[in-house]
């Protein structure tokens, strides 16, 4: 693999090169570089390689012209990568679809970036090595050269092994130990001692499944799990920030069509299927809010047939999900009960399908602190002073498209999924 780095700063490479598996890849011949300075090809009289952004602002821009001519230098055929933050991710997977080049070209953009015309006139493709910014592309191309080359075969002796590394079976890698067998009184767990290949094996495997699920539980939506993983990671004790989300089904105050105040009458399909949300996703609780004493009365008849009547013995997982809700007249009554079985008063988030600026990450930072009730309208809509008293309003579903007419109990599932997810 050879990398060819175009950069203003190439002394920046000499002792990450000269030192460890890298030097060691050179020695072989598996690896090698070559450095193209821009300032060599500025026509400039001071080599200058920068000026002035148009439209003003602070900083420098790296111009096109040298950039291109360093370019040019480099054979048609080679793949040429843009180190820049609104790239795309290095990832491992990107990692190993470049290792299977032969010539990598890697440009290390300084000041506030690149004029934007060179992408459109060269072909280079931007990466960037994480959603942080950096000085320049020196020290994210040395993290695309590291990534990259540890995958060309023999980089890494017989000992070592990529296989099993963070990324490579889209979990997180197993704990590693070395002697003394114990330290500080910590032992070195007994089945890595055991010789008992099969078993270290399964450990480790547990093991990773348990650093992922507990670090980095987005990447089990992408990891490939054998039914034995999921019997795993259903073993293990998580942080359930779900049993901090409350949901209230609001039936007044309400609007209609013409923005009038109105009373909704329940249904019993709205009553299911989020009470069923709610126990699927293990919330802390589902308030049904009317302060009409027949509509409660009721819902309290149709909640009675499941949990405690015919309905109880021939469907125990509706029983289990409807004899969850709770029954109440005004949202306060919802809210003063979660205050009273936490200690915390609420923070209340509306939704509605018109407006709304919290995303659901603002939403999940709440969880980790506070209980956070989640306020489903009825009708068209909440009412006003229900959404003018609220802590936050959750961005609406779909805002980008013009309609976004979801039922409530369709808006429920994917609000709650988006804030949870298959492990929260
Ligand atoms: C100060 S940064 C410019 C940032 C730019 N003004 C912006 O906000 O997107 C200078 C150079 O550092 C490199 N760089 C900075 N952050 C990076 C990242 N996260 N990934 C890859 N390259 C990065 C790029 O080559 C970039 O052109």
């Amino acid at each position: 693999m050879r990398f060819s780095i175009i950069s203003i700063f190439p002394e920046f490479f000499e002792s990450p090169l000269s030192c460890g598996l890298l030097s060691k890849a050179v020695d072989k011949g598996l690896i090698s570089f070559q450095f193209i300075n821009p300032r060599h090809y500025s026509t400039d009289k001071h080599h200058n390689v920068d000026d002035r952004p148009y439209g003003g602002g602070p900083g420098m821009v790296m111009a096109v012209e040298p950039l291109r001519r360093a370019l040019e230098t480099l054979p048609p055929s080679v793949r040429i990568l843009m180190l820049n933050p609104k790239g795309r991710p290095l990832t491992q997977k990107l990692a190993r679809e470049l290792a299977a080049e032969e010539e990598l070209a890697l440009l290390c953009g300084r000041y506030e970036g690149v004029d934007a015309r060179l992408e459109e006139l060269c072909a280079v493709e931007p990466v960037s090595v994480g959603d942080f910014v950096l000085n320049g592309g020196e020290s994210g191309a040395l993290c695309l050269i590291e990534a990259v080359s540890r995958l060309v075969p023999d980089f890494m002796g017989r000992d070592e092994s990529a296989d099993e590394e963070s990324f490579s079976s889209g979990l997180l890698e197993y704990p590693h130990y070395t002697r003394p067998e114990e330290y500080e009184g910590l032992a070195v767990p007994e089945v890595l001692s055991s010789g008992h290949h099969g078993r270290i094996a399964v450990w480790r495997r547990e093991k990773s499944l348990e650093a992922t699920l507990a670090l980095r539980p987005d990447m089990l939506d992408t990891a490939l799990l054998t039914d034995q993983d999921i019997r795993h990671l259903r073993s293990i004790e998580r942080v359930r920030p779900g049993r901090n989300l409350y949901v209230a089904l609001v039936h007044y105050p309400v609007e209609n069509k013409r923005g009038e105040t109105i009373t909704t009458s329940l249904t019993n399909l709205d009553l299911h299927d989020i009470a069923r949300v709610s126990r699927t996703y293990g919330l802390g609780g589902y308030y049904l809010c009317t302060p009409l004493a027949d509509q409660r009365e009721m819902a309290r008849t149709l909640i009675g047939h499941w949990k405690d009547g015919f309905g109880a013995t021939a469907n125990p997982d509706r029983s289990d999900a409807l004899g969850r809700v709770r029954v109440t007249g005004l949202l306060e009554e919802a809210i003063a009960d979660i205050e009273s079985r936490t200690g915390l008063r609420p923070k209340v988030v509306v939704t509605s399908a018109k407006a709304g600026d919290m995303t659901c990450s603002q939403v999940v930072e709440w969880l980790e602190a506070f209980p956070v009730l989640l306020v489903l309208g009825t009708g068209h809509g909440l009412g006003r002073e229900v959404l003018a008293a609220a802590d936050g309003a959750l961005r609406a579903i779909r805002f980008l498209d013009g309609y976004n007419h979801l039922s409530v109990r369709s808006a429920a599932s994917i609000m709650v999924d988006r804030l949870l997810g298959d492990t929260g």
